[in-house]
């Protein structure tokens, strides 16, 4: 079983609507991968059903060969959502300590995660008192906690100046080479280059799923914006 994650015909409704339309793909193990597409096009519900907390109206979704949202799966997938999820009231290191104690995480990982995301310094803060992209820092660092196996990050780099959405990407290339697969949604095309493969949406359903060159090669466009666009037209015509 060598996906991370394989979804067939998946499809949700949300509020009386059809959201997504019979997705299928697989997500390789120790990849990163880019979910990319317009707001609304349906990100954050995918997302949403691999970490098992939305309901589904047809297909299967099977994650590190379990299906989504099986409890033995809690620990083995961190999901960080795009409002950070964490308490305002209490500190930075309040924040993951509590949470690594849910979770189970040893001793030593608030640390760990803290450098990663580059807050080391703000440990004693509240949350209360951070910038938009430190509390997003912090929400990915609760993430990172007991170092899972599958990541699903909801827009972790919205906010943060272009020094630091690169260290982000950095930093989860370097998780890939551990042997992390994550999965990233992202609207902004010019991250997209730095994932191994592209799942692109558009309106529920997937446009592309590839490789950043493949998809410069198949539409013959420099840059992905382009790509997504004359894809987009292709498939209008
Ligand atoms: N709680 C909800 N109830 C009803 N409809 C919803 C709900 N949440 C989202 N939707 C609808 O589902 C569709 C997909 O939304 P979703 O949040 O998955 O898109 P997205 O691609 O993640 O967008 P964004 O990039 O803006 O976060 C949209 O049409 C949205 O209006």
């Amino acid at each position: 079983m060598n996906s991370a994650v394989g979804v067939r015909d998946l499809r949700v409704a949300r509020g009386g609507r059809d959201v997504l339309h019979g997705l299928s793909f697989d997500v390789p193990r120790g990849a990163v991968v880019g979910l990319l597409g317009p707001s609304g096009c349906g990100k954050t519900t995918l997302l949403r059903c691999l970490v098992g907390v939305q309901e589904i109206q047809g297909g299967t979704v099977t994650v590190l060969g379990a299906p989504a949202g099986t409890p033995a799966l809690r620990r083995r997938v961190g999901y960080a959502t795009q409002s950070p999820a964490v308490y305002a009231d209490l500190s930075v290191g309040e924040n993951l300590s509590y949470f690594a104690a849910v979770l189970g995480a040893p001793h030593g990982d608030v640390e760990r995660v803290l450098d990663a995301v580059g807050l080391g310094d703000a440990r004693g803060r509240r949350v209360a008192t951070l910038s938009g992209g430190q509390r997003g820092r912090v929400n990915l660092a609760a993430a990172l906690l007991g170092s899972p196996e599958l990541l699903v990050l909801d827009e972790p780099t919205v906010g943060l100046d272009p020094v630091l959405r690169r260290e982000l990407w950095e930093l989860f290339r370097a998780l890939a080479g551990q042997g992390t697969t994550l999965l990233v949604s992202s609207h902004v095309m010019d991250e997209a280059s730095r994932t191994d493969r592209l799942l692109l949406m558009r309106e529920g359903s997937l446009l592309a799923d590839a490789p950043p060159d493949e998809l410069r090669a198949r539409t013959g466009a420099d840059d992905l914006e382009d790509a997504f666009l004359r894809l987009i037209a292709e498939e209008d015509r």
